[in-house]
């Protein structure tokens, strides 16, 4: 510190530009040597470039259009040392074992707790910082993922799981469909009906509602921005100014038509069947919330409520069509249960076979592909058996874990009977695509019952082979925010049995 004192006091003189510059170099080389070898983090294996800058967080979040999941698991395969932890950014851990997630992510007592870390500037329920706050809204609104609730929403699950049924024998008579399509047809009008009780009419239209559109572009250009804040600040708070004009007057015509909607929600006050506005306007009455605040929550449980199961339908029919064995082994178990596909219910397809192919869909493509980050409380914590400093940035890397052969035997292959083996010596509890503890998504249970009742009824009413054989979605699919997931062109295709057991 003596030094750059020294230097910087000695920039002060006029007439020696020089000086400065060299300010600048020392300051950076003395960076670089700390990061490398004082820092609190220094002893953690990882890249060179991670420890001493953001550049290599930045790039994987970011670059080559987007793998922050392939780019961290090839750096903890090539650090297969100290309990599957590496650096990936100076003040950040990455890990990769089943143990890590209950330290990080579970129950802790109150002084303890792993708060969230990012940097979003429009907090929501999702991304709320602030444990109290977040618990206070949590009780309102986990009303709206009741038993009772979870009921009713089944109706209106049901309702557009046969609409969209309907739409897939129609279109697929003229083609191959890109099924990716049609499954977040269905996800975004069941959370439209089940929000603002009111659909984006996409299932009926045969096509994607703008506002849906727009709300997956921004949640891209959200990690982009996340990116840029880790390289500097500074240059992300000047984003703004440089964006271009078409662009920025998209968003914010955008974030106003949502604001809008929630709006006109809020005139139409309340009918029968409460819809998760219901529980917004009273987190925002008793929390003081702004209205953008409240369009902030409605935005994120959409986000989070229906291209999480799209990607998990959309991984499901790709897996099934590249791996026949456990394809035909479905259709024998789902076919032979029902009489009809009207029986499918979450209740009546609860079968082992249905239930393991979900949870290895789940594992071999996490829905929410990213690292979820938290700090480590004051005085530190052991983290997957070893001790990391407080003010740590820590994270599981949800598919460098799933992808661990420590945790999981030949783990790029889809195999469903891990999930049902009791001599299986696969350490199940490394895949948790809901996240545990306090924060562990809400919406679970909403989750099976759409991958339940949306899984049987495709395999009871068609029979679907994919177009691409060539794809690998453990190889070629990238994610930016969420997964850019390749088209999924499908032959669809009728059963040939009587049209009362194709009844919906
Ligand atoms: C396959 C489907 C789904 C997956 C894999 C999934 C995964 C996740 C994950 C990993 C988190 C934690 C994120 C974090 O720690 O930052 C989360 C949070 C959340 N999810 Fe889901 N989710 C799914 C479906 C849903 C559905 C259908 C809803 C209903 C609207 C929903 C609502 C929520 C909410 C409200 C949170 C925030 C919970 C909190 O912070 O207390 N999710 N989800």
């Amino acid at each position: 510190m003596g030094l750059l004192k020294s230097i910087s006091e000695s920039s002060a003189l006029p007439n020696q530009p020089w000086n400065s510059q060299l300010v600048i170099i020392v300051y950076a080389v003395s960076q670089v040597i700390y990061n490398l070898y004082f820092h609190p983090l220094s002893g953690f294996p990882g890249s060179k470039l991670a420890a001493i800058s953001h550049i290599f967080y930045a790039r994987a979040v970011v670059g080559a259009g987007g793998s922050e999941e392939h780019v961290v698991k090839a750096l903890h395969e090539k650090h297969d040392v100290l309990s599957d932890v590496v650096r990936w950014s100076p003040n950040e851990l990455s890990f990769s074992s089943a143990a890590a997630w209950q330290d990080i992510y579970g129950t802790q007592r109150s002084g303890d707790i792993f708060v969230k870390d990012h940097n979003l500037k429009a907090p929501n329920i999702v991304f709320e910082k602030d444990p109290a706050k977040h618990l206070q809204a949590k009780k309102m609104l986990s009303h709206a993922f009741s038993p009772k609730a979870l009921r009713e929403q089944e109706d209106v699950i049901l309702k557009y799981a046969d609409m969209l049924m309907v739409a897939i024998l129609e279109q697929s008579r003229k083609g191959p469909i890109n099924l990716i399509d049609f499954y977040e047809w269905f996800t975004f009008d069941v959370l439209g009906e089940l929000c603002f009780s009111e659909p984006f009419g996409s299932v009926e239209a045969r096509k994607s509602d703008e506002w849906v559109a727009t709300v997956l572009k921004m949640v891209k250009f959200v990690a982009c921005d996340s990116a840029i804040y880790h390289l500097s600040p500074l240059v992300e708070a000047a984003i703004p100014y440089f964006m271009p004009a078409e662009f920025s007057k998209g968003m914010l015509s955008h974030v106003t038509q949502s604001k809008a909607k929630i709006i006109k929600r809020r005139d139409r006050g309340e009918k029968d069947r409460k819809d998760f506005c219901s529980y917004l306007f009273e987190i925002q009455k008793e929390m003081k919330q702004s209205d953008w605040e409240l369009t902030a929550n409605s935005q994120a449980l959409i986000i989070a409520g229906s291209e999480t199961v799209a990607t998990t339908l959309s991984a499901m029919t790709h897996w099934l069509c590249k791996i026949p064995r456990a394809y035909l082994k479905l259709k024998e178990e789902v076919r032979s249960r029902f009489n009809s596909a009207s029986e499918i219910t979450s209740q009546s397809a609860t079968f082992p076979y249905l239930t393991a192919v979900i949870h290895e869909t789940l594992r071999i493509v996490p829905p929410v592909s990213h690292a979820t980050p938290r700090t480590t409380p004051k005085g530190g914590k052991t983290v997957g058996g070893v001790f990391v400093p407080r003010g740590t940035s820590v994270s599981v890397a949800p598919f460098a874990t799933t992808h661990n052969p420590k945790n999981f035997k030949d783990p790029d292959i889809f195999r469903p009977e891990r999930w049902m083996d009791p001599k299986c010596t696969d350490k199940l509890n490394a895949s948790n695509p809901f996240s545990l503890g306090p924060r562990a998504c809400m919406g679970q249970n909403m989750a099976w019952i759409e991958l339940r009742i949306l899984a049987a009824k495709m395999i009871f009413l068609f029979d679907f082979e994919a177009i691409d054989k060539e794809i690998d979605w453990g190889r070629d699919v990238k994610s930016l925010g969420l997964w850019l997931k390749p088209a999924l062109m499908t032959v669809v295709t009728p059963r040939n049995i009587p049209s009362q057991q194709m009844s919906i």
